[in-house]
């Protein structure tokens, strides 16, 4: 319906269009410039702490996956095993086309080429991209406004909790976040990371004609969270980056450390 907004987990079910969502937002070779500039932000923040930063382990666990994957390009080098979780049916079955490479699936391999070139081998995209359908183990969902997010599923603990741009759209308020970087934090082993890119004053965002909204998060509500969860930030990166087709101030990619006795 026109000049209705969206928000909130079940809209997310109801109405967002994981193919609307890709090719708004992940068209790396004929999409919006400002799209774009995000896309290679977001990886050469992840290139910078999975491939050179050193962070490393057994379990990662992306939280408000969707339907992407490039957030997991860099991880899945250095983690055995990567759990990945969406409140939206919808956006978990458009994921499990690509990692079964069902007819269909959206073309992620220019995006995939991109981190290979980071990583010093354009060449070896098909390798990675096998590499992350074998390190993907499970595809679950969650709801981060629920304890336990996951639900009934028994998972590990992680050594590391991912989430991008997910944690706006799932909350409506700053108490909500801040409950739900709790949850987040719960899921990790102390000493483990919990790196995130959030979008900074989000208003709201177009996925094909319909508008979805969120929290308006500033830099210090972040971080704060994160503390308040148990967890010390390294790393705060800021960049007044836009999107053509959101309405917010910017980006700031984090992480933090869970505390050894959190
Ligand atoms: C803007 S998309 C981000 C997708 C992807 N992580 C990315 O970087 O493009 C927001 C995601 O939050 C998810 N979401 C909404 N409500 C949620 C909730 N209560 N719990 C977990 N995820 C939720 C949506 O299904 C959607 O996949």
């Amino acid at each position: 319906m026109e000049g209705k907004v969206y928000q909130g987990g079940e809209d997310y079910e109801k109405e967002f269009s994981p193919r609307d969502y890709l090719d708004t937002f992940y068209n790396f070779d004929s999409g919006p410039v400002a799209e774009r500039e995000i896309i290679k932000f977001s990886l050469q923040s992840l290139h910078q702490t999975f491939s050179v930063g050193g962070i490393r382990g057994d379990v990662l666990i992306d939280i408000g996956t969707g339907p992407t994957i490039y957030q997991l390009l860099s991880a899945c080098e250095v983690f055995r095993e990567i759990i990945v979780a969406d409140y939206t049916p919808q956006n978990l079955q458009e994921l499990q086309k690509w990692l079964k490479k069902e007819p269909g699936a959206y073309d992620w391999s220019s995006i995939v080429q991109h981190v290979c070139e980071l990583e010093g081998d354009r060449s070896r995209w098909q390798e990675k991209e096998a590499k992350l359908r074998r390190t993907v183990t499970r595809v679950l969902r969650c709801d981060v406004t629920k304890t336990p997010p996951l639900g009934s599923a028994q998972v590990p603990l992680a050594d590391c909790v991912l989430t991008f741009l997910a944690m706006e759209c799932a909350c409506l308020d700053v108490e909500t976040y801040r409950a739900a970087l709790r949850r987040l934090a719960d899921l990790l082993k102390p000493g483990g990371h919990l790196v995130t890119m959030v979008t900074l004053c989000f208003q709201h965002y177009m996925v094909g004609p319909k508008k979805f909204s969120g929290v308006y998060l500033e830099k210090e509500t972040v971080e704060k969270a994160l503390q308040d969860a148990g967890c010390q930030v390294l790393k705060c990166n800021c960049v007044p980056l836009k999107y053509s087709q959101a309405f917010c101030e910017g980006l700031c990619f984090v992480v933090a450390r869970k505390g050894l006795s959190a």
